[in-house]
């Protein structure tokens, strides 16, 4: 049996909670979420919950985020099913702020995290990474929370977010949590539900088609050249454009030719239909 999480709408509410928690002794884990919940969203919770005594999950389909013409007005919205997952998976609380909350009027800070966000999907979706870190400053803010936790299917974000923790002395620890996929292999999206049947066949080969490439680099073949081959692939199986195919550094992001023994991770990033999906793997 679950509990039902407790519904915090203003970061006030949020912290007088969290100041009760903490009286009594409670460590406090942090998912922040876009909502439009699954399984990989579910496995941050559990993992929280692993971890500390109280877990909030926030939903904040974030706008400064999302470019001029991007998905933010048709991102999923299901707040009673998100809700109900999170008491599944043992969530204390949910904060779902409003737009207005979370930027008055008046609000004028930036936060940006250089070089880290130059490359792969800061480099296609201009000013992406600059409304992650606004947002995701603020979150870490307000909650207060000893843990949060993300997941590395956004590999380039959590490197982005421990990067703007470290600099800017953020006193919360930052948990990267392994990608859950379904029986096929694809990493789970909240953007997965923008596709069609015959889409989701498409979108399932993607996998295999970067870990065929990630074997190969790995036992020595050339790594961009390998990467430009799992491109053709990838649109060869039916996806319409490819943003970028890239083997990099796992933690400074370096583009990397020859792999030897530094941790290696393939990126991939395409569009199928009104989605875009993203993926990574590590090489070696
Ligand atoms: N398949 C997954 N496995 C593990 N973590 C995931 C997975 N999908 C999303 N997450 C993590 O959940 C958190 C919230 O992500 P978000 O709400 O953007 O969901 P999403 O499914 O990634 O949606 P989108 O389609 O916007 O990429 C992020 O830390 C993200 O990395
Ligand atoms: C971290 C995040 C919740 C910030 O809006 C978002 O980028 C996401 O869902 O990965
Ligand atoms: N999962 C990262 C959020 C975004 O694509 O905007």
């Amino acid at each position: 049996m679950s509990t039902r999480p407790i519904i915090f709408r203003t970061v006030a509410d949020m912290r007088a909670q969290v100041a009760l928690w903490r009286a009594a002794g409670d460590r406090i884990a942090l998912v922040p979420t876009m909502g439009g919940l699954h399984a990989g969203h579910q496995s941050l919770v559990s993992r929280g919950v692993q971890m500390a005594d109280r877990v909030i999950t926030t939903i904040f389909v974030n706008p400064t985020q999302f470019g001029a013409g991007e998905d933010l007005d048709s991102y999923p919205r299901q707040e009673a099913v998100d809700v109900a997952m999170i008491a599944e998976s043992g969530g204390a609380g949910v904060f779902i702020p409003s737009a207005r909350e979370m930027y008055p009027e008046g609000f004028a800070t930036k936060v940006e995290v250089a070089g880290l966000t130059d490359m792969l999907c800061g480099a296609r979706r201009p000013g992406h990474f600059d409304g992650v870190t606004q947002v995701v400053s603020k979150l870490l803010n307000q909650a207060g929370a000893d843990m949060a936790l993300f997941g590395e299917k956004d590999w380039q974000q959590l490197a982005v977010i421990r990067r703007m923790v470290q600099d800017l002395d953020i006193p919360t620890r930052i948990v990267g949590v392994p990608i859950v996929r379904d029986d096929y292999g694809l990493a789970l999206s909240s953007r997965n539900s923008y596709l069609s049947d015959l889409q989701l066949e498409v979108a399932r080969k993607m996998n295999v088609i970067l870990k065929r490439a990630a074997y190969d680099i790995g036992t020595g073949g050339p790594a961009q050249a390998q990467c430009a081959t799992a491109a053709q692939a990838i649109l060869d199986a039916g996806f319409e454009s490819i943003d970028y195919v890239e083997c990099r550094d796992a933690q400074d992001l370096s583009l990397i030719e020859e792999v030897g023994d530094r941790p290696a991770r393939l990126f991939a990033a395409a569009h199928l239909g009104s989605a875009r999906l993203i993926d990574n793997l590590a090489v070696n």
